[in-house]
């Protein structure tokens, strides 16, 4: 099976629509992965086939949670989630952010390869980033346990913003280790998801930044 219907097939069973041009854009940087990987190694996963189920079809299925405009990928590594959501939501502005300029320079590449103008690439370790406004939704994938993803971007995130983890998983102990640390944001939702054609688990954890909340009712 192509890589194309392969992901048109993933895209149907998600039940997302995607026009046919972004389709081929989405497949336009699964391409320029594969030839970045030979010889930078951005990412583990090699076979073409499973790059469109765990990296493309893995971060797509999270698109109907996604309603903002400023959100931040923090540990992005290659793009993931942040390029296939910046591709898919045009008017989403993204920040992709990690520390590795290998991974830096391969998504500046994309950008402008792809031309995809809301899309911001920065090199930063993620405690020491200080954009100029916080984001809505602080989002990550495969990058820390919970209770270090929020402390390390505690700044990052808006008074009423939200934090959203990818997980495999149900995160049974990380959640258990926040539950501890009453200053810690808490979960309001744990969905869990289906990627069309993963035999694996996934869920996405919903961390709402009540800050300015509590400050009014206090
Ligand atoms: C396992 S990779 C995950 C990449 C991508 N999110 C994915 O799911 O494929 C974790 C990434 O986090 C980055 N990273 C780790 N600690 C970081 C920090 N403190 N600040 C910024 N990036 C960091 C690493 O360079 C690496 O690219």
């Amino acid at each position: 099976m192509s890589l194309k219907l392969k992901l048109e097939q993933g895209l149907q069973q998600a039940g997302i629509v995607l026009s046919a041009e972004l389709v081929e854009r989405l497949l336009a940087y699964l391409a320029l992965l594969q030839k970045w990987n030979k010889v930078h190694n951005l990412t583990a996963v090699r076979d073409p086939d499973e790059m469109v189920t765990l990296h493309l079809l893995d971060s797509l299925v999270i698109l109907p949670h996604i309603h903002a405009e400023r959100l931040l990928d923090v540990g992005s590594g290659a793009g993931l989630p942040g390029i296939p959501l910046a591709l898919c939501l045009p008017d989403l502005q993204v920040t992709v952010l990690d520390s590795s300029h290998k991974k830096t320079s391969f998504m500046r590449q994309v950008k402008a390869e792809l031309q995809i103008d809301n899309l911001q690439v920065v090199c930063s370790r993620v405690e020491q980033f200080q954009p100029e406004q916080p984001f809505d939704v602080v989002i990550s994938r495969a990058f820390s346990e919970l209770q270090l993803f929020l402390t390390l971007t505690a700044h990052l995130c808006r008074p009423e913003g939200l934090w959203l983890a990818m997980k495999g998983v149900y995160p049974h102990d990380e959640l258990a280790q926040i539950e501890l640390k009453p200053s810690t944001p808490k979960p309001s939702a744990i969905v869990p998801l289906v990627v069309p054609g993963l035999d694996a688990q996934r869920h996405l954890v919903f961390l709402p930044n009540l800050t300015a909340t509590a400050q009014a009712a206090a």
